[in-house]
């Protein structure tokens, strides 16, 4: 198993007599896009504060690449590459000259070659040369992700990096933070409020509510979660008997007048198909929410 780049353990936060984060913990993996999902409100923001130190921790700590972000402060965001609010930009240099001058400021020096290497990460490398203030927005994103990486960090946080994109610009992102996860192996921690995107985007989605990290899970496991599905139909032994055959691993129950079986959401309507060429009489096929879906559904009710 791969060495966590970070390590939250029990981390907390209070303010005044309020607890915003009550004790969270998780490890996040290099080459993995790791999701931090939320409704708005629930907490993210104040933990990538406290996971960058620009926010002190009231109990637990954040360890990155093994360094404490209160105890050895310089060491561990060394490791850090970010994108936490807007990047600031000159709109009338060149998106090359932004990295250049960007680039001077850092306390280590970086080459011409990687400057070079991640314009073409981001895909940026035709229009590099042209003023930033005929970029569109992705194209600025972009470019913030690359001043961003221009020290090699080992470790990428972005807090709603598609915030204020349409459609095309949400995919363009997307394909880049993939690309950047597998080609610089490094880790990245993004958040945002959308389940949908997450889904795309991340290797492991963590979820948090009222400030408590409520499920970690793969997204893997998410997409192919088994649901619960109720069907009435008759005659109702036979079509168990006919399941059981043609379907076993689905495991079908009898249940009061429903049957009951057990299968990946994607795999329902196959075997309503198969029962309808069967002639049974249907009246009714109901499937329940996977898990990881109905405590988001139930967490941003009425946000
Ligand atoms: N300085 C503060 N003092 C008091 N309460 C705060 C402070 N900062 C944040 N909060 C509260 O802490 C909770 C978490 O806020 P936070 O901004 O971390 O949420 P979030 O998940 O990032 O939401 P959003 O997506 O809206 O940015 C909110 O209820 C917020 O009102």
């Amino acid at each position: 198993m791969k060495k966590p780049i970070v390590e939250i353990k029990n981390l907390k936060k209070v303010i005044g007599d309020k607890t915003i984060i009550h004790g969270i913990s998780m490890d996040v993996y290099p080459g993995e896009v790791f999701g931090f999902l939320g409704p708005n409100g629930a907490g993210k923001t104040t933990t990538i504060r406290m996971m960058v130190g620009l926010m002190g921790i009231t109990e637990g700590e954040v360890l990155i690449n093994g360094f404490s972000i209160q105890k050895s402060f310089e060491e561990a965001i060394s490791h850090v590459g970010g994108i936490i609010e807007n990047p600031e930009m000159y709109k009338f240099l060149s998106g090359y000259d932004n990295l250049l001058q960007y680039a001077r400021m850092l306390p280590v020096p970086v080459k011409k070659d990687r400057i070079d290497e991640i314009v073409k990460l981001v895909g940026l490398e035709k229009r590099i040369h042209e003023k930033v203030k005929g970029y569109s927005l992705g194209m600025r994103q972009r470019l913030g992700l690359a001043q961003a990486l221009l020290h090699s960090p080992k470790l990428l946080i972005l807090d709603e990096p598609t915030n204020g994109l349409d459609p095309a610009g949400i995919r363009e992102i997307r394909t880049y933070i993939r690309k950047i996860a597998l080609e610089e192996g490094i880790a990245v921690f993004v958040s945002s409020h959308m389940l949908s995107e997450m889904q795309l985007m991340c290797d492991r989605i963590g979820i948090i509510q009222d400030g408590r990290l409520v499920s970690v899970e793969t997204v893997g496991d998410f997409v192919g979660t088994k649901v619960s599905t109720a069907i009435e139909i008759e005659p109702l032994e036979k079509a168990r008997e006919f399941i059981g055959r043609t379907f076993p691993e689905m495991n079908p129950v009898v249940k009061g007048n429903q049957l009951f079986v057990s299968a990946a959401r994607e795999k329902v309507p196959a075997l309503v198909q198969a029962l309808a060429g069967e002639e049974y009489a249907i009246y009714q096929v109901s499937s329940g929410s996977s898990t990881l879906e109905e405590k988001f559904l139930e967490m941003t009710e009425g946000n």
